[in-house]
């Protein structure tokens, strides 16, 4: 038997807390096995000045660990489901979803010499300028407040809270349980409810992907599945799968399971936020998947379809597959 196991992570602060988290978890339950971190620059760090919506590939922040995973260079890789693509390089699987943190994004405003600071998104100011590449976002957000400016914010967490703190935007929206897992949580003056802005397809969760045939390596992990999670996560993918959705169109779900019942939120918009077609689905955690297509349906025959369409018409379809953060 193995008595070590190696964890490939991106190196950011959030990656590696992801990692580091996943690895105690193993820890408790396996106090004498080792267990090292590989650190792997990802195509998504290197490229910090572009907006990733127009980047386009597949699985920016991922391939690289996939490949590491298929050289056996790491055995299990740690991501932020948000950023694993619907589907798998040859060889390789999700095999567990970990208990999902808030799914809901944060609204942070810049700390003002002023008197009052603004705390939530309802009370900006005309005009007001909001940081944050996410297309889900910015539709959204613009289809409330036409009003706003929306500027371009990427970078890590760290980052994106130093350029808020330098004053280049009012407000920024952060992933919640980014914030929280970094312990920053404080910094949070809103959290933004899903009738503001519906999250993103597997937001919150943490999923951990290895070879398909390592036997030892899925046994070992398989503990730290989420059932709950793994079924709500896995209909917000498909429903993405769905819609071929690429990271250039504003597509957001949400599922959740309350008294044993499925129940699913899911959007598709324009890019400007002019338009938004939204759905609602419900049923039985052992039909999730076939919601998540469901809903899916239902979108694309009352106009999800077109604002695909048009995006795709227009670009690279090559794209396809980059999951909507
Ligand atoms: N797009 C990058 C990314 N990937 C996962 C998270 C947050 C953590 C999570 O969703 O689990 C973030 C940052 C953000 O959107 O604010």
């Amino acid at each position: 038997m193995k008595n070590k196991i190696i964890i490939g992570t991106r190196g950011s602060k959030l990656a590696l807390w992801q990692a580091e988290w996943i690895k105690s978890e193993l820890q408790k339950l396996y106090p004498t096995l080792e267990i090292e971190l590989n650190k792997i620059k990802t195509t998504g760090d290197k490229i910090l000045d572009v907006p990733l919506a127009k980047v386009g590939g597949k699985g920016l922040f991922v391939k690289e660990i996939e490949e590491a995973l298929l050289r056996n260079e790491a055995d299990i890789a740690v991501h932020s489901m948000k950023d694993v693509p619907t589907d798998f390089p040859e060889g390789l699987h999700l095999a567990v979803i970990t208990k999902r943190e808030d799914p809901r994004d944060a609204f942070l405003s810049r700390i003002s010499n002023f008197k009052f600071q603004i705390s939530n998104f309802r009370d900006l100011p005309h005009g007001a300028t909001i940081g944050t590449s996410s297309l889900r976002r910015s539709c959204q957000l613009l289809s409330i407040r036409p009003d706003l400016k929306i500027e371009q914010l990427r970078g890590n967490l760290d980052t994106r809270l130093r350029k808020l703190d330098e004053g280049q935007f009012d407000a920024i929206i952060l992933a919640a349980a980014g914030v929280k897992r970094l312990g920053w949580a404080e910094r949070i003056t809103e959290i933004l409810p899903s009738e503001v802005s519906l999250p993103a397809i597997g937001q919150g969760a943490i999923g951990i992907e290895c070879r398909i045939d390592d036997e030892f390596i899925n046994n070992l992990i398989a503990p730290l599945n989420h059932p709950e999670t793994s079924i709500c996560v896995r209909a917000e993918r498909v429903f993405l799968k769905k819609l071929e959705g690429g990271c250039q169109v504003p597509i957001a779900a949400y599922a959740r399971l309350i008294d044993s019942r499925v129940l699913m939120d899911g959007l598709v918009g324009s890019v400007s936020g002019d338009t938004i077609i939204r759905g609602h689905i419900e049923g039985i955690p052992n039909d999730a998947e076939n919601i998540g297509i469901k809903l899916a349906e239902d979108l694309l025959s009352r106009g999800a379809r077109e604002i695909l369409n048009e995006v795709y018409s227009r670009n690279n379809p090559s794209i396809n597959g980059e999951i909507a953060s």
